[in-house]
């Protein structure tokens, strides 16, 4: 089996918050090492993080209807055991936009990471490092793209956009993100509003105390006021069209990665306007309610694209099998957001490590089992189809 070399070394506590304090001691103590699942990080994040806090992180949108499909469509596809291939080694390093990765899971942007552990988006980062692979620094973190890049020792992963109302504030983001070492922007094209998760509404959410958006301390915006969805329709630019790809690229030498496409449609007007990647995303079912999972969509995509450019998946990705699926449907990787949270919350940076240790190793079994032993051989004939609808022999 492959192994990776990981640098176990636990990073120093570098927050300026004590949030820690303020939360109760329940899961503490559990080593992160004694985790079998995801949905184990979960339960004890749940416990562990304030309700308001937990709530916005676990939320969708409306009924939260794509929420559970996002992760239930994944248990309705099938794979195919394969037996009798040589599985003594499984590699599963790949790459994406030449950048070399230990296994094709990737760290998908999430907001605010400080509510759900002191060291926030920092101890993630050193986690998706230490593992091989990356995270994105979302907009709207908590920590600020240069103290990432510092504490990165100027490798910080991907930097997301959303683009402000004020496009100077977005142009100069972008530079600060490339001064600081980032490796690609991903625009966020599926939030022209913020989703309604009614649990925002009911616990009125507003950032704990100590902390801010990071990005924006010299602005207005590195506080929430009146709530995230007034925040949002206050700030962002709801008018951006597909035309505005072309002001990004032009302000910007990084691989420009359009994120929240979900259908074959914006597919092609993404190849079409010169994005250099895609990401298939429901935004992790928070924007519109009862649109389709993302794994549901994927192959449509990968379709219209046809290999111009690299197609990414997230949402719902919870076990080694998600993984394959999505590879065999074409990803060339996908990307993880509440999972990391989940380990963030438990324990810092030994539970994001841990959260990519189980998927990383969950991938190589499931692999194994399905008797490919390297990444280029995954493909769509490791899903299993219904001998129904295969094409009966000849007699
Ligand atoms: C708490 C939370 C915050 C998020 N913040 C952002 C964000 O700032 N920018 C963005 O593009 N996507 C954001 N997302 C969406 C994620 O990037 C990603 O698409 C989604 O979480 C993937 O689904 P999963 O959580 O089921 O893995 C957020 C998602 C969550 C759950
Ligand atoms: C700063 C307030 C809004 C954060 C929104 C981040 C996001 O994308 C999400 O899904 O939540």
């Amino acid at each position: 089996m492959d192994k990776i070399t990981n640098n176990p070394q636990k990073p120093a506590i570098v927050s300026d918050i004590t949030l820690a304090n303020s939360r109760t001691n329940r899961g503490q103590g559990r080593k992160s090492d004694s985790y079998l699942n995801i949905e184990e990080f979960r339960i004890v994040a749940e416990r562990k993080l304030p309700r308001m806090v937990y709530d916005y992180y676990a939320s969708g949108s409306d009924n939260q209807i794509t929420l559970g499909e996002n992760v239930n469509f994944y248990s309705r596809i099938k794979l195919t055991p394969r037996c009798l291939v040589d599985v003594s080694n499984i590699n599963t390093k790949t790459s994406v936009f030449g950048i070399p990765l230990s296994f094709p899971v990737m760290i998908a942007p999430t907001a605010m990471q400080k509510m759900a552990h002191p060291n926030g988006e920092i101890d993630t980062c050193l986690a998706a490092r230490d593992m091989g692979t990356l995270m994105t620094l979302s907009s709207l973190a908590t920590t600020s793209v240069e103290d990432l890049g510092k504490a990165s020792g100027g490798n910080p992963g991907w930097f997301q956009l959303y683009v402000f109302k004020d496009r100077s504030i977005s142009e100069k983001l972008v530079k600060r993100a490339e001064m600081a070492g980032f490796k690609a922007i991903l625009l966020t094209i599926d939030t022209p509003f913020l989703g309604r998760r009614e649990s925002d509404y009911r616990n009125e959410f507003s950032l704990p105390t100590g902390l801010q958006l990071r990005n924006f301390t010299d602005l207005p915006l590195a506080d929430i006021q009146g709530g995230l969805n007034k925040y949002m329709a206050t700030m962002i630019d709801s008018s951006l069209t597909w035309n505005d790809l072309a002001w990004l690229k032009s302000i910007t030498k990084l691989p420009v990665i359009v994120k929240g496409v979900m259908c074959p449609q914006d597919a092609l007007l993404a190849v079409k306007y010169g994005a250099d990647g895609i990401i298939v995303s429901n935004h992790g079912a928070r924007q519109l309610d009862t649109s389709p999972s993302t794994i549901e969509v994927l192959p449509y995509v990968v379709r219209a694209v046809g290999g111009r450019i690299p197609v990414i998946v997230d949402g719902g990705v919870r076990r080694g099998t998600d993984i394959l699926k999505a590879l065999a449907y074409g990803a060339c990787a996908v990307m993880i957001g509440r999972p990391v949270l989940w380990g963030l919350a438990a324990d810092g940076y030994d539970g994001v490590l841990k959260v990519l240790q189980l998927l990383r190793d969950e991938l190589v079994l499931s692999m194994a089992l399905a008797g490919v032993n390297s990444i280029s051989k995954i493909d769509e004939s490791l899903i299993w189809s219904s001998p129904n609808s295969l094409p009966r022999p000849k007699l």
